[in-house]
Order: C-alpha cells, then sequence, then structure tokens
C-alpha cells in the first residue's frame, strides 16, 4: 500500500458505540482507519472495542499505527466497553476524556454514531467557533447519515444563529479519501471578535509535538 504524508500526526474520531443497522457503516469505520494508515496517521478514541469505534480502532491497529484509546475508570471494565487495543489512558470522567483527546489530536472527524458522538462533535465545533483550537473537524455522512444534521445546522445559519463563518467549520463528505484530503486543505477563518479572544493554556488545545504522545 502506497503511503502518502498528512500534515495530521494523530486524529481523534467519534463515533458510535453501536455499529448501527447498515453494513455501510461498519465498511466505512473500517476504511476510515485504513485511510489514517495510508497516510501514516494515529488514532486517539474513546477507548473500547463496542460497535464502530472497535471497527476503527482495530483498522488502525491492524494497519500497524499507534491507537490510544482515552476511557473514564468506570466504562473500563470489559463487560462494558470491551477490549481496547494498543495504549489506554484511564481518565477520571467523561470531561477529562474530551478535553484529553482533543489536547492530543490534529484533527477530528465524526463518523455515524448517536448523543455520545453528537456531543462530542458538537462540543469541538463550538471550541473552533471560539478559537480555543485552529483544528480542523470532518462530519463522515455515510449514506447521507448526517443530511438531517447538515440540514438543521443550515436553518440556523438561515435563521441567524449561526454564522456563515462559523457554518464552514464543518467539514463533510461521503467518504473517508475524501474527507480526509477535505481536511489536510482545510484552512480556519476566524471574525473579528473570536481573532481577538484569549485563552488561557490550560483552555487551548495546541497541537502535539512531533516526538509522540504527550502525558
Ligand atoms: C454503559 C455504556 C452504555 C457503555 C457504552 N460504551 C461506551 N464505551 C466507550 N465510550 C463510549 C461508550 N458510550 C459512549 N461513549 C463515548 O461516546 C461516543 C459514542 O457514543 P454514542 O454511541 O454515539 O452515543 C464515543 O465517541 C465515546 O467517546
Amino acid at each position: 500500500m502506497e503511503e502518502i504524508k498528512s500534515r495530521f500526526q494523530r486524529i481523534c474520531v467519534f463515533c458510535g458505540s453501536s455499529s448501527g443497522k447498515k453494513a455501510s457503516y461498519q465498511e466505512a469505520a473500517v476504511q476510515l482507519g485504513k485511510e489514517l494508515v495510508e497516510r501514516r496517521i494515529d488514532l486517539v478514541y474513546g477507548g473500547g472495542s463496542v460497535g464502530l469505534m472497535g471497527l476503527v480502532s482495530q483498522a488502525v491497529h491492524d494497519g500497524g499505527r499507534h491507537v490510544l484509546g482515552v476511557i473514564p475508570k468506570t466504562l473500563m471494565p470489559r463487560e462494558i466497553t470491551g477490549e481496547t487495543v494498543g495504549e489506554v489512558r484511564a481518565v477520571s470522567d467523561m470531561h477529562q476524556r474530551k478535553a484529553e483527546m482533543a489536547r492530543l489530536a490534529d484533527a477530528f472527524i465524526a463518523l455515524p454514531g448517536g448523543y455520545g458522538t453528537l456531543e462530542e462533535l458538537l462540543e469541538v465545533i463550538t471550541w473552533a467557533q471560539l478559537g480555543i483550537h485552529r483544528k480542523p473537524v470532518g462530519l463522515l455522512n455515510v449514506d447521507g447519515y448526517y443530511n438531517s444534521l447538515l440540514s438543521f445546522i443550515d436553518k440556523a445559519v438561515d435563521e441567524g444563529f449561526i454564522s456563515p463563518t462559523s457554518r464552514r467549520i464543518i467539514v463533510s463528505a461521503p467518504t473517508a479519501e475524501q474527507l480526509v484530503r477535505q481536511l489536510e486543505e482545510y484552512v480556519p477563518e476566524y471574525d473579528e471578535i473570536t481573532s481577538k479572544l484569549v485563552w488561557d493554556e490550560v483552555d487551548r488545545l495546541s497541537y502535539v509535538p512531533e516526538s509522540g504522545v504527550t502525558t
């Protein structure tokens, strides 16, 4: 397999702890894992082997890239989330998990999922809107799964609740290959107010250094 150089060292994937009803969702999770491997990108995710989370992490691990699962201690028992491949980092709660995943990643991708996925996705979009990070956010719109969410967001723009600049934070594509390519080309935009905000070092989610996982 030919390896392509990427601007990203590690991508955070949010996705369902369930597999979804269509085979296309499961295929997309595996395809995304393979795309990361091809571009020599490591994975950070919520840990465990359940649902699409298990499929994407296994594909990245099988391809020889580093997999880091960030998991709250309460969810660690095997009967809850299954076995995590690669490295596991235990955190105290869900808030710490999201902060840790966001801090360690250079970009975010959401596959199909439920409440947990939506919550994680919307948080990193909100943080981008506030200038807390400048990392690209991608939506893998498998089989139009996210069409209704995108329509709702467009309605929020039309109704004056989301600015056109903030709408452009979300990069969406139907395949992993197209999505990662678009994320590689993404250039963040800022309005006048956001560009003047100054966040504390603790709040700012800076890019990870070249050396690898920080602790
Ligand atoms: C007790 C129970 C239901 C466990 C489910 N097992 C889980 N194991 C690990 N992470 C999870 C789990 N459920 C939700 N998450 C978090 O929320 C997202 C998936 O939630 P959902 O399935 O889309 O809503 C994941 O990205 C993950 O970070």
